[in-house]
């Protein structure tokens, strides 16, 4: 568990030499205000006299990820439910992001699903995972692999399925601009990879069917 716990952890906590120079508080707020400066505004006048530190308490909770570990949250798990080892789905998981390419937002919805094999977890924490990821500098593709592999890892499940569906802000309100378009990416492991059927029926219990 001790390995899986440190391979979700966030890059800082396993690299060879881990980042030890995390600026302050205070350096966060100077870099907002040096941002502040360079829009052309003026850090001084009194709307924004408070702009860094609220900016720089906002980022504290918007990448709150990297200071979490989605393994330990699925480290509590329970015997599977007597007569239960069908398919489990938690759909429409709302999530806010950012992407690392420009920090901007995406916000979507994820669904995860997984076929259990003797251990189940609490459902709150499939969402926990699903936020611990968001709240790192994320791509799409990247989040949906590490909420796949988060899951296989820690609850050696027969199968998990992960479909993300995101509006890219970076592509909303800037660049090419398109509003409203949307970015589907799935992965699957174990028996849905294996069997076209359970990812069919993975993906009609997602749009709302029986399954
Ligand atoms: N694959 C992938 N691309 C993403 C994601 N989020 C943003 N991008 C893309 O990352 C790319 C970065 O492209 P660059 O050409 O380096 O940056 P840019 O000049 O800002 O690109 P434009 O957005 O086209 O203006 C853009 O095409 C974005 O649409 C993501 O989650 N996955
Ligand atoms: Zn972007």
């Amino acid at each position: 568990m001790d390995a899986v716990i440190k391979k979700f952890m966030p890059p800082s906590a396993y690299m060879e030499k881990p980042v030890t120079d995390r600026p302050t508080e205070a350096e966060a707020e100077a870099a907002v205000r040096t941002l502040l400066r360079w829009t052309g505004d003026n850090p001084d006048r009194e709307g924004l006299v408070d702009t860094p530190k609220r900016v720089v308490k906002a980022y504290r909770e918007m990448f709150g990820g990297y200071d979490k570990c989605p393994a330990e949250e699925l480290g509590r798990t329970f015997e599977e439910v007597a007569g239960y080892d069908d398919l489990v789905l938690v759909k429409d998981i709302t999530f806010h992001s950012h992407c690392e390419h420009h920090m901007v937002p995406i916000i979507g919805k994820a669904h995860v699903g997984y076929l259990p094999d003797g251990k189940v977890v609490g459902l709150s924490k499939i969402a926990r995972v699903v936020d611990i990821f968001a709240q790192r500098l994320q791509t799409q593709e990247a989040m949906t692999a590490q909420i796949a592999g988060v899951i296989q890892d820690v609850l050696n499940p027969r199968g998990v399925a992960v479909m993300l569906e995101a509006e890219h802000m970076c592509m909303a309100m800037r660049g090419i601009r398109k509003e409203g378009s949307t970015t589907l990416t799935s992965t699957f492991t174990g028996v849905f990879k294996d069997t076209p059927e359970e990812q069919v029926r993975f993906v009609t219990m997602v749009r709302g069917g029986r399954g």
